[in-house]
């Protein structure tokens, strides 16, 4: 860090002032990367980049310690990151050159009472959960500030330009949240802090993006800031000229805001104003939680508007260069003054209860009574559904639903049926197999991405359609599972289909390629992520137990796994033959309890093998649709099929039927996301309120290869969530498991051997095999696109034959399924015909 910052983030600067913005002598404005957690981790070598760049970006964009704080805040984080950095241990770097040394900052004589402590160089805050005011923090916290970690005594979140955002469209001033953080801190209120709430919470608001007549406008009543935005050399050349506009801004006349905050939406289909006060250092009224108030607007008093139209493909990167420039744009959407849209007739039906947390999080979106775009967090079975329902109900114009499959475009439109009172007619579907319209000149159209990002020749239906959907402004745009959809795909969706309000839904914002922060832009901030742990104690999900199971290597296998490349490592500690026993006992004993389970394995040939010698059904990548509904509904529905064997399609693009045990047997290396999503698996279990109930997730590891590596970085997230991890070495009585598998010497040589020739020339890859985003479909062993395709004739070749009689021999379980369908149906079509013969001879 140069010292000039450091200095900065340590000598604790005076106040700011208004006015001291054009006398800026410090390095330039926050860059996106450091005002959100989520862009946090990118590459090192951007480091010098975003130095130079910021010091050329030196404009009057934010006040000297806000700047100050953003400058230190990414810079720290980046050092801290550093390729060359020579470490001892692993903390003591983290204090090098007194850069954590926050002794400036004295603890108040009666800190122990006060639950926070606050990190002035990044805005990450720290709350002693057991605190008698740990309640009324958490709800401040998750107002003002981003969840970062939330295990059981202390919890970590951390202050960001879209935190802040969030927390003044829900009426909270700079005064507000200087107050009550200073009443809940053990230390004074850092002045990097402290300006950098003042500076931030000032601007919000200035400069909008608003939808009029289905073209883009930048607006603000701030003619002064709009052409700061039109001298800006990205902005500028990117402005549209209309004729007769000349070069002056288009000027409207707009209802003035009050000071606090707008009306919100109290008796908008059942969802609350969020519960915010001005609060003070004490609790407010209510203990624990803290009420906004609310000012009427004003109709009579309008104010000039100045604008600017911008073209939609620009949409982006006009957003992410406001945000560089310190001046934050906002889309909102006032639904309740827009009068150019026909409203839609919808509202929740009056035995819909909303949940707590639903509530909550629909709060945020509409905390000032305007729809504000952004993404929310639940995890599985918590119910997203219906927070976009309850969403599509306060806005009540037309809404575009956009979901991942054709199946859950299905469910999306029953599951609106339920809720609301929609007219059946109001609500259409646009998929392959169904192109309707709506009957009125308003409703809700669900599709999938690819439906509407399809670039490949359409139908004439399918074309007539799309340029309906283009056609139209529509009030709100939902988008389920947000996580897995390319930013290529929300591009091309968001440049076709225009919509004052975007709402996205996800289960986690994890991706471990950190594209997430494109959302941002795409979508809008994350507006709210519920805390797992507090909704799985409520009973909303599952409660689980988590467990590591630790596998020794047989000396064999670790000198094998020593010796190979990392493909063939994979195979190998997937195939330890310790961890086939452990998965083989936890069967049986979940099995006994009358558990479903699901076994996950990422490594194709891993599944087929254990899935075989364990005689269980199966579902890869390969297996054809009609083999997959059977297994999945055998699963569901046959209680002698209580296990079933998934490989990663299983992550996204299966519609799994309810699971209480999980079984991980291998992953996808590090990723946080897939643990989440797998864990999510088994959150909507149906007995999770019954007296006791658990349900179990395993992660099978082999000891002392990199699978433990991996394994513990997979788990960071569900950690941070509150999850605990307990670690089994021995599982009671393994060895007195009936036929267990690979139980002498001989066996595992023998699957050692096997496992080697199998494997020789590279392992088979798994394809999704899915319509998701329109991409051609690779089939079973990757016979279309040049994957490396194996069948079970060239491992009997490999293998010298035996391998052969091990496979056919054990073709098993879905072979059977299929059997018994055949004949189940063969009785149904004879018992038809000796109907059909009865009537007909009329005996
Ligand atoms: N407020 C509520 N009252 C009653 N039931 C609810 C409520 N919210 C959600 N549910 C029920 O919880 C279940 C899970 O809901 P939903 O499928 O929307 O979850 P989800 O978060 O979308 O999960 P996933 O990510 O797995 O798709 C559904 O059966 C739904 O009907």
């Amino acid at each position: 860090m140069p010292p000039k910052r450091k200095a900065a983030a340590q000598a604790a600067p005076a106040p700011s002032k208004a006015g001291r913005t054009s006398a800026l002598s410090t390095p330039g404005p926050a860059t996106p990367r450091s005002l959100d957690s989520s862009m946090m981790s990118e590459a090192d070598d951007d480091f010098d980049e975003d130095v130079s760049e910021a010091q050329k970006q030196r404009e009057d964009g934010l006040g000297v310690e806000a700047e100050q704080f953003v400058q230190v805040f990414d810079l720290s984080s980046k050092r801290f990151q550093g390729k060359n950095e020579k470490r001892t241990d692993s903390v003591t770097s983290f204090f090098k050159n007194g850069e954590r040394d926050f002794h400036y900052l004295p603890l108040k004589p009666d800190h122990q009472r006060r639950p926070l402590y606050i990190e002035p160089t990044q805005g990450l805050i720290f709350l002693e959960r057991w605190s008698p005011r740990g309640k009324q923090a958490t709800d401040f916290l998750v107002t003002i500030a981003e969840p970062v970690s939330r295990p059981k005594y202390i919890h970590e979140y951390k202050m960001t330009a879209h935190s802040l955002y969030a927390a003044v469209s829900v009426g909270l001033t700079a005064k507000d949240i200087l107050t009550s953080l200073d009443g809940l801190l053990k230390t004074e209120v850092p002045q990097s802090i402290r300006s950098f709430i003042e500076e931030y919470t000032m601007r919000f608001g200035k400069v909008k993006l608003v939808l009029k007549g289905n073209k883009f406008y930048i607006e603000s009543v701030d003619e002064k800031m709009l052409a700061r935005l039109l001298n800006d050399e990205i902005i500028g050349p990117l402005r549209v000229h209309t004729s007769g506009d000349g070069e002056g801004l288009t000027v409207t006349t707009a209802p003035k805001m009050g000071g606090l905050v707008i009306p919100g939406t109290q008796n908008a289909a059942g969802v609350h104003q969020a519960n915010l006060k001005a609060g003070g250092a004490e609790p407010a009224a209510n203990e624990g939680e803290l009420y906004a108030t609310l000012n009427e607007e004003d109709d009579d008093d309008k104010e000039a508007v100045h604008a600017f139209e911008i073209p939609d493909h620009a949409v982006e990167t006009v957003q992410k260069r406001c945000l560089e420039l310190g001046m934050p744009i906002l889309e909102e959407y006032d639904f309740r003054n827009d009068d150019q849209n026909a409203n839609l007739e919808i509202d929740l039906r009056p035995n819909t209860q909303i949940r707590p947390y639903q509530e909550q999080s629909l709060s945020k979106m509409f905390g000032n009574g305007r729809a504000k775009s952004g993404i929310i967090v639940l995890p599985c079975g918590a119910g997203k559904t219906l927070v976009g329902i309850t969403a599509a109900c306060t806005i009540k114009k037309g809404v575009i639903v956009l979901c991942t499959s054709s199946m859950s475009v299905v469910q999306w439109r029953q599951e609106f049926l339920k809720w609301s009172n929609i007219n059946p007619d109001d609500i259409a579907i646009f998929t392959a197999e169904s192109k309707n319209k709506f009957s009125g000149n308003t409703g809700i159209i669900v599709t999938t991405y690819s439906m509407v990002t399809n670039s490949r020749e359409r139908s004439h239906d399918s074309k007539k359609m799309m340029d309906f959907l283009r056609g139209r402004e529509w009030g709100l745009m939902l988008l389920d599972e947000v996580h897995v959809v390319p930013a290529e795909v929300f591009r091309r969706v968001i440049s076709s289909i225009k919509s004052h309000s975007k709402l996205g839904l996800t289960a986690t914002l994890l991706r471990e390629d950190d594209k997430i922060s494109h959302l941002n832009f795409l979508i809008g901030p994350k507006l709210f992520e519920a805390n797992w742990m507090e909704l799985s104690q409520q009973g909303h999900i599952a409660k689980v137990q988590c467990a590591e199971v630790w596998c020794p290597m047989p000396t064999e296998f670790y000198d094998e796994y020593l010796r190979a490349n990392s493909h063939m490592k994979r195979t190998l500690y997937a195939m330890n033959p310790s961890k086939f026993q452990a998965c083989q006992y936890l069967i049986n004993y979940h099995e006994a309890r009358g558990d479903k389970i699901i076994v996950f394995s990422d490594e194709l040939y891993s599944l087929k093998q254990y899935a075989l010698k364990l005689n269980k059904v199966y579902i890869y990548g390969g297996t054809g649709q009609a083999e997959r509904m059977q297994v999945l509904q055998n699963f569901q529905h046959n209680p002698n099929v209580n296990t079933l064997f998934l490989s990663k399609i299983g992550d996204t693009s299966l519609d799994l039927p309810e699971a209480t045990v999980l079984i991980q047997i291998s992953s996808h290396f590090g990723s946080r996301r897939q643990e989440a999503q797998r864990l999510g698996r088994i959150l909507r279990a149906k007995r999770r309120n019954d007296e006791g109930f658990n349900a179990f997730f395993y992660s099978l590891v082999s000891k002392d290869t990199q699978e433990m590596y991996y394994s513990a970085k997979r788990q960071t997230f569900l950690v941070d969530q509150g999850y605990a991890f307990k670690v089994i070495t021995q599982l009671a009585n393994l060895d007195k498991t009936p036929d267990l598998a690979f139980a002498t010497a001989k066996e595992r040589r023998e699957l050692l051997q096997r496992t080697l020739v199998d494997n020789e020339k590279g392992g088979e890859e798994d394809v999704e095999n899915d319509d998701l985003f329109g991409k051609p479909v690779r089939r079973a062993g990757g016979r279309r696109g040049g994957g490396v395709r194996r069948t079970a004739g060239t491992l009997g070749e490999l293998s010298g034959g035996q391998d052969m009689a091990y496979i056919e021999q054990n073709k098993g379980a879905n072979k059977t399924l299929k059997k018994q369908a055949k004949a189940q149906q063969n009785t149904f079509f004879k018992k038809i015909a000796r109907e059909k013969e009865r009537v007909r001879t009329g005996k």
